[in-house]
């Protein structure tokens, strides 16, 4: 007779497959009243330290299939002698479960033509109704419910795979899996996320793609071992490493751009007040009101690309926001190809609109730039191309004979990311009084005057060490980043979580798990779901004497509680973002120079269409696993200069 298992508390996330730690290992045998002589159990310790159980009605198969392990009697004492047991793969799964339905074995049997690979010891899958269907599906259309559902499978599991389109991925969690990512190792490749976003979001034609994908020499300045004789001008990958890890990662351009954006985005900021207050009349007091969103998305949108693209741009291409927000909207779908074409028309269409603005104006500009002038080659800032960064990144585009289309694809990096955490950061210091005044001290002191303007201005290099406005920083990248950090499988002998994961796989690392986990980051009083100030900061005890009291004086000290394998906002090893130390100013400069140039408090909540809202908002779930994650509803604040005054 067969006992039935139940079901209650064990989430099944493989078909037919219930799973549990070790941890209950005891209970099993009494909660579900499993006793010796019970048939048809099977299952296997592995790596991982999880115990697999195969329900009951799975007894059929013991029979088929000679090598899944038949624990007849005495099923508590063997159980945990049984090793390395076959595990039912999920095709097979599905081939048996749906055998009744030609329709779905049809789907399967497609499915198994684009299986790259079989392996007895190859990690859990992610249930996936429709193989290779319904989770790609849930992937492109609701990311937010599929990692929801792998953020489940993953409490028990350090990796759990799952089929996107015709690959096979793997979502990953845990210090040595993320260490193992982001480590420099020949079987692991850090380019494929580029690869995709070369073809898929950047359009580059098919003959540039080649270059890139028959480079195999690697980023370093040595080449990959065998390959010292590809010609530099054939190392596409160390030629766009050094670049943009030149111009976007040495301190001394990273300190230019953070300076020439601080100086756009402080017009940008003074004007629109200006404005604001001239349209509603000054009626109180010289508070102007707004909706931070869309404010947000166009004025540091336009000074980050002033600062990084030049002036000339938005003259070329004067809806070239417009264009950008609405190519963003779809950038994560985009990035996975999706097929047949006619059901995802507007994406696509949204992509050309962006691809061929970029073109124009690539084109139209370095019609007008002097390629030759050595002033032009030397400008901190120039208003054609803006930073060296794009300026000689489309230099180096042009002398590799990379295609128009593929040069205007540079102009994909005006890095949408920091501008919705910026915009969360606003949001919650506009509730917080006692924050902006504590940050505001903070602030006041790294002004300095700038020696060639004489003017006021923040020294971005004080500002990135100041403690809690890093620690306000940290929690913003904490909750409201989210990336799935992508590398391939490219060569044999990969073993995560204990199992051996194929060549061609994908492999993700989604920083949301890590950045929310109770474990890491919860305290009793302030749990990881909520924004705290203060969670990245201690009181120390300085030097100095406090003259009232004769005691050493107290100050605060930024210490991050998570360690990079829990923390990593902008990726990590290789494919580390070059971007970040821009990023970061661009984010802390912006909050500082609003705190320290306005008063602001918050009005009420509206929806992104502008009428009320009755919760506040939350991360938009569209755009998990997409970097910077936008908040859903918007905020309306009032503002009023503080300084310089009116
Ligand atoms: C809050 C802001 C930002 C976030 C959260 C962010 C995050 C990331 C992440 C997670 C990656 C992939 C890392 C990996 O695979 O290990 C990446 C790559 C990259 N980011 Fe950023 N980024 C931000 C801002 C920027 C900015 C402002 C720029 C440029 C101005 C930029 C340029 C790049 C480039 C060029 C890469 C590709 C690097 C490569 O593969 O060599 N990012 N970013």
């Amino acid at each position: 007779m067969v006992p039935k298992v139940g079901n209650p508390r064990w989430h099944s996330f493989q078909n037919s497959v219930v799973r549990m730690p070790i941890r209950h290992n005891n209970r099993l045998w009494e909660d579900y009243h499993l006793k010796e002589g019970d048939a048809a159990l099977s299952g296997l310790h592995h790596g991982s330290g999880s115990l697999c159980i195969y329900r009951i009605h799975w007894e059929t198969i013991v029979w088929t299939n000679a090598e899944l392990v038949y624990v007849a009697g005495q099923a508590k004492k063997r159980i945990n002698a049984v090793a390395g047991v076959f595990r039912e793969s999920q095709q097979d799964m599905m081939a048996r479960k749906y055998s009744r339905y030609p329709f779905a074995v049809i789907l399967v049997l497609i499915s198994r033509v684009f299986r790259p690979g079989k392996s007895l010891d190859s990690p859990p899958m992610l249930s996936d109704w429709i193989p290779h269907v319904s989770n790609t599906w849930l992937y492109m259309t609701a990311i937010d419910k599929f990692m929801a559902k792998t953020a489940d499978a993953l409490k028990d599991e350090t990796i759990v795979g799952f089929h996107l389109g015709p690959k096979l991925a793997y979502f990953l969690r845990g210090t040595e899996n993320i260490q193992a990512l982001f480590r420099n190792t020949p079987a692991i490749n850090v380019d494929a996320l580029m690869l995709m976003g070369y073809e898929c979001m950047m359009g580059m034609p098919p003959e540039d793609l080649d270059k890139f994908r028959n480079d195999k020499s690697g980023r370093a300045s040595v080449p990959a071992p065998g390959l010292e004789h590809v010609p530099e001008k054939e190392r596409y990958w160390a030629g766009i490493f050094e670049l943009t890890h030149k111009y976007l990662g040495q301190v001394n351009y990273a300190n230019v751009l953070a300076k020439t954006y601080q100086r756009f985005m402080s017009d940008w900021l003074v004007r629109a007040y200006d404005e604001q207050l001239k349209e509603q009349d000054a009626q109180h007091n010289g508070w102007a009101e707004m909706r931070l969103v869309p404010f947000m998305k166009d004025g540091m949108a336009r000074a980050a690309m002033r600062s990084l693209m030049g002036e000339r741009i938005l003259e070329i291409v004067p809806d070239m926001l417009d264009t950008f927000w609405d190519f963003d909207k779809y950038m994560r779908v985009i990035l996975f190809k999706p097929r047949p074409k006619w059901l995802f028309r507007k994406v696509y269409d949204t992509l050309e609109g962006f691809l061929a603005a970029n073109q124009r104006f690539v084109e139209q500009a370095s019609r007008e730039f002097d390629w030759d002038s050595q002033d032009a080659r030397e400008a901190e800032w120039e208003p054609i191309f803006g930073s060296p960064f794009i300026r000689e990144t489309v230099r180096w585009l042009r002398q590799a004979e990379f295609s128009p289309r593929s040069q205007g694809g540079v102009m994909v990096s005006l890095n949408a990311n920091a501008i919705p955490v910026t915009t969360w950061g606003l949001m919650e210091l506009a509730q917080d009084s006692e924050l902006r005044q504590a940050i505001r001290e903070e602030v006041e002191q790294t002004y300095t005057i700038d020696p060639e303007t004489g003017t006021r201005v923040i020294d971005g290099q004080k500002l990135v060490g100041l403690s809690r406005l890093q620690s306000v920083y940290t929690e913003l990248m904490r909750m409201h980043v989210s990336m799935n950090v992508t590398r391939e499988v490219v060569g044999p002998g990969v073993r995560l979580g204990g199992y051996e994961i194929a060549p061609g796989s994908l492999l993700q690392a989604p920083s949301e798990i890590p950045h929310y986990d109770e474990s890491i980051w919860g305290t009793e009083e302030h749990p990881a779901s909520e924004f705290w100030a203060d969670r990245h900061v201690k009181r120390v005890e300085s030097e100095e004497v406090d003259s009232k009291t004769g005691k050493r004086k107290q100050v605060l000290q930024f210490e991050m509680m998570g360690r990079p394998s829990d923390f990593y906002p902008y990726g990590g090893g290789l494919g580390i973002c070059p971007g970040r130390y821009f990023a970061k100013q661009e984010i802390m400069l912006t909050l500082a120079t609003f705190i320290s140039q306005f008063d602001f408090e918050f009005v009420e909540w509206l929806r992104l269409d502008g009428t009320k809202s009755d919760r506040p908002a939350r991360n938009d779930g569209k755009y998990a696993g997409a970097a910077g994650v936008p908040p859903d509803r918007d905020m309306k604040i009032r503002w009023r200069r503080i300084w310089p005054s009116c």
